[in-house]
């Protein structure tokens, strides 16, 4: 700054030779060659006087950061506006899967709330599947990779996943939901694939799927088949069209751990023939075929292995803990704490699984002027938090160079009455607990070690429970309301 009052001072002092002024003599023409070093001076002196600099780099520097966190503005919903042709440009097509119909019979529709299109600097889309978009996690990846700009097809069959979950991507058109059930077969043309597709609470082990195209597969557990049948075909689709693939693998890969906190070299202590193995080894035979794949086909593959995860969007009656705990307060019921309680978990708020956090603050801002500069309809703040947080976990994985697996999940370790008593604070400080009998096999203590991720993927969770507890409070309150309305 010093130096710039000096040179600015400096350059006042000096005699810019002008082109306007008249030589005391007669001179021969200007060159080209003399002429330009002494327009530059011109212009240099210009900037250099009152700190316009210093205003021309701040205004650079404030557009490229729109224009990078932000590469999409509103057009009209009606029509085609002159960006909309650039959109055409830079959106890829989808060649529609022939073996599964979309949602809302057919194609995607295209219009409707599909208002932001990409401009300015930004990555080239991409053209992703999530295998369970519709779910809890899913969704939440499914919002990150659209407001990105990717293009995105959400596979879902709807056992735990819920079109709510997505109804805000309906009219999108880099939006697409396919009823399918990934057991059987699908073909599509994508970059990416995120495969997050199969039940994952406790409560839903066991039920039995009443249909199969395989009849001797129809005996198997929904969990086993999913992660099993559902995982090869999507790792041949991968090899087929030469896809990126990511497996969501889980902490029950540990088993009942003996090692504590869980590293990824732990190879875990599982039983496999108990009521939990459908789940535990059908995710680690999925971890087996993944590698099989990317060691035998040369399919680029990357591993998450999530721990515990709750916020907005987990089913009401999903069964895990968090959601049990938290629908049970609001409904002025009981707690439910399965055996002495004693076990313990860690808990990572979904946001975590998908952020980075350094951005927050800064994309926070801008997003919150966004609205007033381009009309978009008006959001809550958790709206806003929620969008800009989601899975970045998941993306860095995807995107890093790094293969894993990845432990992802907060070491925060809290023992189910402990949690019980941060539900009471949040929720209702006269909620009681009710001792019931634990599940089979249940582990007895639970907790990443992630220094893995920190190091490789810059990734480490923020949130901490009782930060992030209320904002799922608020989800499940407004659902709890509306469902007894
Ligand atoms: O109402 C309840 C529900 C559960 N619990 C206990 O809470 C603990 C956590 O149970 P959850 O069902 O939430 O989750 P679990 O850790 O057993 O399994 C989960 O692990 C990681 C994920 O991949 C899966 O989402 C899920 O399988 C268990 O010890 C369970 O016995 C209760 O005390 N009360």
């Amino acid at each position: 700054m010093k130096q710039l009052h000096k040179q600015s001072s400096l350059n006042q002092n000096q005699q810019i030779p002008t082109y306007a002024a008249k030589p005391a003599k007669p001179q021969a023409r200007p060159s080209s060659a003399s002429s330009s070093p002494s327009f530059l001076r011109a212009a240099a002196g210009y900037l250099l006087r009152e700190q316009r600099l210093l205003f021309v780099l701040a205004g650079a520097v404030i557009a490229s950061t729109f224009f990078l966190l932000h590469p999409y503005y509103h057009s009209s919903t009606s029509g085609l506006q002159p960006s909309d042709h650039l959109a055409h440009r830079l959106l890829p097509t989808f060649r529609h899967p022939s073996s599964a119909s979309s949602f809302g019979g057919g194609d995607a529709t295209i219009g409707g709330s599909g208002k932001r299109v990409p401009v300015g600097l930004k990555k080239p889309s991409k053209r992703v599947v999530v295998t369970g978009g519709a779910g809890f996690v899913g969704s939440h990846l499914v919002d990150k990779l659209l407001a990105r700009g990717d293009s995105v097809i959400v596979i879902d069959n709807f056992f735990t996943g819920r079109k709510e979950n997505v109804v805000h991507h309906f009219g999108n058109p880099r939006f697409e939901l396919i009823r399918h059930d990934v057991v059987e077969p699908i073909l599509l043309e994508v970059d990416e694939i995120y495969h997050l597709a199969c039940p994952a609470s406790p409560v839903h082990y066991n039920k039995d799927d009443s249909f199969c195209f395989i009849d001797c597969f129809k005996f198997l557990t929904i969990e086993y088949k999913t992660n099993v049948m559902g995982t090869l075909n999507m790792l041949g689709l991968a090899k087929r069209i030469g896809a990126r693939f990511l497996l969501t693998s889980t902490s029950e890969v540990y088993g009942d751990p003996l090692e504590h906190p869980q590293k990824e070299t732990y190879w875990g202590h599982v039983n496999p023939i108990g009521v939990r193995s459908c789940y535990d080894e059908g995710k680690r035979t999925a971890e087996t075929l993944t590698m099989d794949y990317h060691r035998g086909a040369e399919v680029e593959v990357r591993i998450a292995r999530i721990f515990n995860t709750y916020g907005p969007r987990m089913c009401l009656d999903d069964g895990r803990v968090v959601s049990n705990f938290v629908a049970q307060a609001l409904r002025k019921e009981p707690m439910t704490v399965y055996g002495d309680g004693k076990q313990t978990r860690s808990f990572q708020y979904v946001s975590d699984l998908v952020l980075n956090h350094v951005l927050v603050p800064f994309i926070f801002t801008i997003d919150l002027i966004y609205p007033f500069i381009f009309e978009l309809p008006e959001r809550t703040s958790d709206d806003r938090y929620m969008k800009i947080c989601q899975v970045d976990g998941l993306v860095a994985l995807m995107e890093g160079e790094h293969m894993g697996p990845f432990n992802l999940g907060n070491p925060g370790e809290f023992t189910m009455l402990e949690l019980a008593e941060v539900v009471k604070e949040v929720v209702d400080p006269s909620a009681t607990i009710e001792f019931r009998p634990n599940t089979a096999d249940d582990p007895h203590m639970r907790k990443p070690d992630i220094s893995k991720a920190k190091e490789q993927l810059n990734w480490e969770p923020k949130v901490t429970l009782r930060e992030g507890l209320p904002r799922m409070v608020t989800d499940f309150s407004k659902r709890i309301l509306s469902a007894e309305k």
